[in-house]
């Protein structure tokens, strides 16, 4: 795969979107693997319930591995897919090895944060379900003068936090089509946040999907690459769309893992 022909248009360069990552096929057998999962799996938190394969996180940053179920290694063959991206040629794996499944309904979202030093830096998200409009934000610079549309900083994944205020305007955001495949990387996962609202539907103005600033900056930065006509259209002209439930599959590498890479072949088995 030219994972090059795959790069959002934005003032940053780590960001990728692939639609049909997977086939509607796939996405319906996926969503029915997870939704049959056990109660116990599932962890549920205010905005919203998740799940987590490939083992444990310990608070030094180590995963204690767990076999990842079929429906990830076999079909559909995601790891696979994922590998062949090319996109985690530079972590210790060369693959995801950590996933987290998140589930949303209509009016749930998650707030700012960074997903943080756990992983190497590179997270590649799988939509399924429902869209989304995806934020990235920055950090306020110190010597900044006051914005009116600020926060601090929320913690990542481990409950971190650096403490920092945080711009709340996007730097840019995206569509996230179900089916399809983000990768953040490089300094968008290193040095920036990211959020989606928690509302139960989009509504685009008119000049979402333009550089309408002037600033090289765009609203929502893949509008060009969106596989639906229906919502590339409502982001063009305007238009409201409404959520589903939606579940993301947010692969990762934890570079450290108990065992040591020889591990690697007990949870995947061959392929
Ligand atoms: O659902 C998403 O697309 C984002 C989830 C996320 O940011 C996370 O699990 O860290
Ligand atoms: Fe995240």
């Amino acid at each position: 795969m030219d994972i090059k022909q795959h790069r959002v248009p934005s003032s940053l360069e780590e960001v990728f979107y692939i639609p049909e990552f997977v086939s509607e096929a796939e996405e319906e057998y996926l969503l029915r693997k997870i939704n049959e999962s056990s109660a116990v799996k599932w962890k549920t938190l205010p905005n919203r319930r998740l799940q987590i394969w490939g083992g444990e996180l310990t608070n030094s940053n180590v995963l204690i591995p767990r076999a990842m179920p079929q429906f990830i290694t076999e079909y559909p063959d995601l790891i696979r897919r994922l590998r062949n991206t090319g996109v985690f040629s530079k972590s210790k794996h060369g693959e995801p090895n950590h996933i987290i499944v998140n589930e949303y309904l209509p009016g749930q979202g998650i707030m700012p944060h960074e997903d943080g030093p756990s992983y190497h830096p590179v997270v590649a998200t799988l939509s399924l379900g429902s869209h989304a409009v995806f934020h990235y934000h920055r950090y306020v610079e110190e010597e900044e003068p006051a914005q009116p549309e600020i926060s601090t900083s929320t913690p990542d994944l481990k409950g971190n936090s650096r403490g920092k205020p945080i711009d709340l305007s996007p730097v840019f955001s995206l569509l996230l089509e179900p089916r399809s495949l983000v990768i953040t990387a490089k300094s968008l996962y290193t040095n920036h946040l990211h959020s989606i609202d928690p509302i139960e539907r989009d509504l685009f103005n008119t000049d979402e999907g333009s550089d309408n600033d002037g600033d090289g900056r765009r609203r929502i930065a893949n509008v060009d690459m969106l596989k639906d006509e229906q919502i590339r259209r409502a982001v063009k002209e305007g238009g409201v769309f409404e959520r589903g439930p939606r579940v993301s599959l947010t692969c990762r590498d934890v570079e450290k893992v108990v065992g040591g890479t020889l591990k690697m072949n007990g949870p995947f088995g061959r392929r």
